[in-house]
């Protein structure tokens, strides 16, 4: 009868199992970040997350050749520019801030599982990282990408990479998903604890703006459940921060390309705000786990800029969670319930 302490090898030897918090693990997984702020190390980058088709979904034949006629001749240069302006002597703050969070995450799991972190484009990329973990004895993976709305274009994403590895396994491990934490009270509670300290640190501006990622509207048609996920996320927000819809709003940033995407655009509402008297505007980036080129370069600097131009005094930003403990803690929630039932695992 086969034994969950032992197995038998191939030369027929009787190989002790690994123990408990070896053979579960949690694959953090986050979008991942060029190399190094240059336009060499952007278009490898670029390249392989611009041709995710659950990215960008049209006809192969007829993005292959603006891709690569156009787009990547084009925007290495200037995202290098923009990352260039939020590297650091560590290098792209969300590798750093994911590494960070998974290292806090790993200590307060401790013997529960194993926390290891993986990059759905570049490197350390999934399959190479499930590979590794099963060589090590790992027969079941609790998968938590870092993005608290799904979204087929995120999390979708991280789900096509780990079954792709999977085929590539002889013995995969159980598998299990974490969805989205869009509503996970922990989560909410970690969001409005971090506001609320930043406030009792830098005082309350006029208003609260809730900056989502944008993804394309027809993505919503389709039936991505993306958008709706961030309206309950700020609702949510809302009534634990006790604000109404007029002091604390919703906006969608990064817009790539000539579709229309979700929105109001932050952009638009930032100079919109400006204009109508608004003076200090905080914004929070709830849908970014860590802080990354969407946050500390296109919220803190570049719509910075375009509030002050169009009147406002200050923009602030308040910084993403993290590694911080409330962060940690809602996570760490979040995968022992998952993990709970599981036969075999120690929670
Ligand atoms: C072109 C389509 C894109 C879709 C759809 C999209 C969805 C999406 N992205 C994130 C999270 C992040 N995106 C980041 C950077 C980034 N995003 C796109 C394009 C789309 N994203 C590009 C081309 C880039 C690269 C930078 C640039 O050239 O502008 C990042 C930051 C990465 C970093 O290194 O810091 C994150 C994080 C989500 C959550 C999402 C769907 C909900
Ligand atoms: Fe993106
Ligand atoms: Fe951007």
């Amino acid at each position: 009868m086969p034994s969950h302490d032992h197995y038998t090898g191939p030369t027929g030897l009787s190989i002790p199992a690994a123990a408990a918090s070896v053979q579960t693990a949690v694959l953090l997984v986050n979008l991942g970040t060029p190399a190094a702020p240059t336009a060499g190390a952007l278009r490898p980058y670029l390249a392989e997350f611009l041709s995710d088709p659950r990215v960008i979904d049209y006809p192969r034949w007829k993005w292959w050749p603006i891709l690569h006629g156009v787009i990547l001749r084009v925007r290495p240069k200037r995202s290098a520019h923009a990352y260039g302006r939020i590297w650091t002597a560590q290098g792209s703050p969300l590798r750093w801030h994911s590494e960070a969070l998974a290292r806090a995450l790993q200590t307060v799991l401790g013997e529960d599982a194993r926390v290891v972190l993986a990059m759905r484009y570049g490197e350390p990329a999934v399959a190479s990282t499930i590979a590794q973990l099963t060589r090590e004895g790992m027969r079941r993976l609790l998968v938590l990408p870092l993005y608290p709305q799904y979204s087929a274009t995120s999390t979708g994403s991280v789900i096509d990479a780990v079954a792709d590895a999977m085929k590539t396994l002889r013995w995969p491990p159980e598998l299990r998903f974490v969805n989205d934490y869009h509503d996970d009270p922990g989560h909410i509670e970690a969001l409005a604890a971090s506001i609320e300290r930043w406030w009792d640190e830098h005082g309350r501006g006029d208003k609260l703006l809730l900056s989502f990622h944008g993804i394309p509207e027809r993505y919503v048609r389709l039936g991505d459940p993306y958008a709706d996920q961030c309206h309950a996320t700020a609702r949510l927000l809302r009534a634990r921060l006790g604000l109404d819809e007029t002091q604390c709003l919703v906006s969608f940033q990064s817009r790539v390309g000539r579709e229309t995407w979700l929105s109001p655009y932050t952009d638009a509402t930032v100079r919109r705000l400006a204009g109508e008297g608004v003076k200090r505007l905080d914004v929070a980036c709830p849908g970014f786990a860590v802080d990354c080129l969407e946050t500390l370069e296109e919220i803190a600097m570049q719509n910075r800029d375009f509030f002050a131009t169009a009147g406002g005094e200050s923009l602030r930003y308040i910084p993403a969670l993290n590694d911080s403990a409330a962060q940690v803690r809602g996570l760490a929630a979040l995968v022992r319930r998952h993990l709970r039932g599981w036969p075999g695992s120690a929670t």
